[in-house]
């Protein structure tokens, strides 16, 4: 048995219950086996069993008084689980579907991820089953509140940076960071995707979604000699990384016909209005089935998953793991489908990848299409640093580098280790190396 299978079944022995898990490690490990025949050093020193064991995790009851005057009781965590190359960071997700198993799977493709951003970030991930949806802001400030007075003390800007991920976005990170201060008595950033007015980082609204896009142009030139431009694209998910995917992507010249969200989807022929779409989702909180209040002419569809039927040229799944299958990869290939950018963590499944891996499709692997997000994070956490702020040009542009050198890296690395084309090898594989190595540098007992 390999030092990698060795690994991988004690993983799913030691957490039966933990299949998003299992699946994160399976899909990098896929990868590591010239890796650990290169350095048989770091088998000898455990850095394969060492980095699918987070270093920390925090469990913690988060009680909270609704607008009924009734007690509630949710459930905190944070997954600290890697800070070889720097503090452990990564967002908080709210939803009611938050077990360890996806926190875990979250930090750890957030460990590859950050490495790949070039920036010092370590990964962690956090979050509960709290649902802010159907919540009023004085309950969710609450909620918000109650979770920070214990993650405060397990956080701080040079130990463990969270953001926002899924259910929390500005508002969230608002009522957090507030808390924090008043706790502390500190002003420091110790979150990232902090509103304007008191130290968030211009683009990092627009980063994950811009991002994703920047490094799709990329592999499409470099790969397909293609662009967005005059292409057909379908986006799933109208959240934060959705809404700025298709903005980015239409400014790029593609016309965006098709986004959902868990209860169904829109397609609109004349492409998604982008105005409407942000006031529907980011300022009203409302189903995307509103849409067609506003333009009688477009279509809505219930279900999801079955947004991956419509025909189009770029498949942007921007919503959440395991939303594109098999049969939905099969659909999309059919249709003439021939690039599918990550902009979520792990949305497609693993038969999906391999099936798009197979038809050579130009396939962005979320660690590296997705990681603009948090690279301007990074950039948000400099800036606090130095007391500064760089413009909306200076930071896109930044972002714009980091995009095309994640892809570089990752393409380069690809072909360096006999998988050409394939961004998955490629972007497991150094994002891998650059964090084993650091462990192996700081010695067994790290
Ligand atoms: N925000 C960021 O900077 C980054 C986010 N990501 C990843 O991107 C994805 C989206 O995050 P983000 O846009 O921030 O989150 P948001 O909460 O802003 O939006 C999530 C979107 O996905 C939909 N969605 C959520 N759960 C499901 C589900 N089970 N089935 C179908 N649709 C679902 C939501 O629909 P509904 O409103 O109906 O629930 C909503 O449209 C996540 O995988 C996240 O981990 C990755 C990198 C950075
Ligand atoms: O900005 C961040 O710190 C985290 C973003 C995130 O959660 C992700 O990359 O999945």
């Amino acid at each position: 048995m390999s030092i990698l299978s060795e690994v991988l079944s004690n993983v799913k022995k030691r957490d039966p219950y933990e299949p998003e898990f299992h699946q994160a490690v399976e899909e990098v490990f896929e990868s590591l086996e010239p890796v650990a025949k290169m350095h048989p050093e770091w088998v000898e020193a455990g850095v394969f069993q060492r980095i699918v064991e987070p270093e920390r995790q925090i469990f913690f009851r988060v009680p909270w008084i609704d607008d009924n005057g009734k007690v509630q009781v949710n459930r905190g965590m944070r997954v600290q689980f890697n800070s070889a190359i720097g503090p452990y960071k990564g967002g908080l997700r709210f939803h009611p579907s938050v077990y360890p198993g996806i926190i875990k799977f979250l930090g750890f493709e957030q460990i590859f991820k950050n490495s790949l951003t070039g920036l010092p970030m370590g990964g962690g991930k956090g979050g509960s089953d709290f649902d802010p949806k159907g919540k009023s802001d004085r309950e969710v400030m609450r909620f918000c509140q109650s979770f920070m007075l214990e993650l405060s003390r397990h956080i701080g800007a040079d130990t463990d940076v969270p953001a926002g991920d899924i259910g929390v976005g500005k508002r969230e990170i608002g009522y957090m960071f507030g808390m924090y201060k008043k706790i502390k008595n500190e002003f420091t950033g110790v979150l990232t995707g902090k509103g304007l007015n008191y130290g968030g980082s211009l683009v990092r609204t627009q980063a994950t979604g811009y991002g994703v896009c920047y490094f799709m142009e990329e592999a499409l030139n470099n790969i397909k000699n293609k662009s967005f431009n005059d292409s057909i694209v379908v986006v799933s998910g109208s959240g934060n990384v959705a809404i700025y995917a298709a903005e980015k992507a239409s400014q790029l010249g593609g016309k965006v016909v098709a986004m959902s969200d868990s209860k169904g989807y829109i397609y609109d022929s004349q492409g998604i209005n982008l105005e409407t779409m942000k006031k529907i989702k980011e300022v009203g909180r409302k189903r995307i089935n509103e849409y067609l209040k506003y333009h009688p002419e477009a279509v809505y569809t219930e279900g999801s998953s079955n947004i991956w039927s419509v025909k189009c040229d770029i498949a942007l799944p921007c919503a959440t793991q395991n939303e594109l299958d098999e049969n939905a990869a099969k659909t999309l290939i059919e249709n003439g489908c021939f690039a599918v950018g990550e902009g979520a963590n792990m949305p497609c499944t693993p038969e999906a990848v391999h099936l798009f891996i197979k038809k050579n499709l130009v396939f962005a692997p979320g660690k590296a299409s997705n990681a603009g997000g948090v690279a301007t994070s990074g950039l948000e956490m400099s800036q606090n640093s130095m007391r500064y702020s760089w413009t909306f040009e200076e930071v896109d542009s930044k972002l714009k580098e980091i995009m095309k050198d994640i892809f570089k890296n990752t393409h380069e690395t690809a072909k360096k280790y006999g998988f050409e084309n394939n961004l998955v090898a490629g972007a497991n594989i150094a994002g891998f190396v650059k964090v084993a190595s650091a462990m192996y540098d700081q010695g067994i007992a790290y």
